[in-house]
């Protein structure tokens, strides 16, 4: 799978160790940074990796900061962005299944490396079911863009 990964400076260890991770297992990755450790802000990333998923270029995305809420709110201001702030495994379970969620969100200051690999993990390898859900995911995807 073709995969596009950015973080804040308090996601960098994390992103760069799901990285590493979903190379391993054979996954295109297409890192967006950042790539240093100096303090940074969020939506920068958050916008580069939601514009490749927008426009297909990748499949899914993965955002690191330090609680994973500023990449979800940044990520799903974009039109076709499903982003899914996943503490758990459940989470990332039901965010694919009900949610075609296509940008899992992390946070690497309350979630330990082990959990946040296996997260990842469910999220990219878990289908959306469709059926009622795809009715509720096409109303969803039709507010993008509307005016307050
Ligand atoms: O967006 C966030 C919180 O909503 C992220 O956790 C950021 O990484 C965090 O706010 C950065 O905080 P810092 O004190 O500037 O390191």
């Amino acid at each position: 799978m073709k995969i596009a990964i950015g973080c804040d400076h308090a996601g960098l260890t994390l992103k760069n160790e799901i990285a590493r991770h979903l190379r391993a297992l054979g996954h295109e990755i297409d890192d967006k940074g950042t790539h240093a450790a100096e303090s940074t802000d969020y939506p920068d990333w958050a916008a580069q990796v939601a514009r490749a998923v927008a426009a297909g270029q990748v499949q899914r995305g993965v955002l690191v900061c330090g609680s994973g809420i500023g990449m979800s709110i940044s990520a799903n201001r974009f039109k076709g962005v499903r982003a899914v702030l996943a503490p758990s495994v459940e989470y990332a379970r039901l965010g694919r299944q009900h949610n075609d969620g296509n940008v899992l969100c992390l946070g690497e200051r309350l979630t330990p490396l082990d959990e946040a690999l296996a997260i990842t993990d469910v999220f990219l390898n878990t289908d959306f079911e469709g059926g009622r859900h795809q009715r509720r995911v096409q109303k969803m995807d039709a507010f993008a863009g509307e005016e307050a």
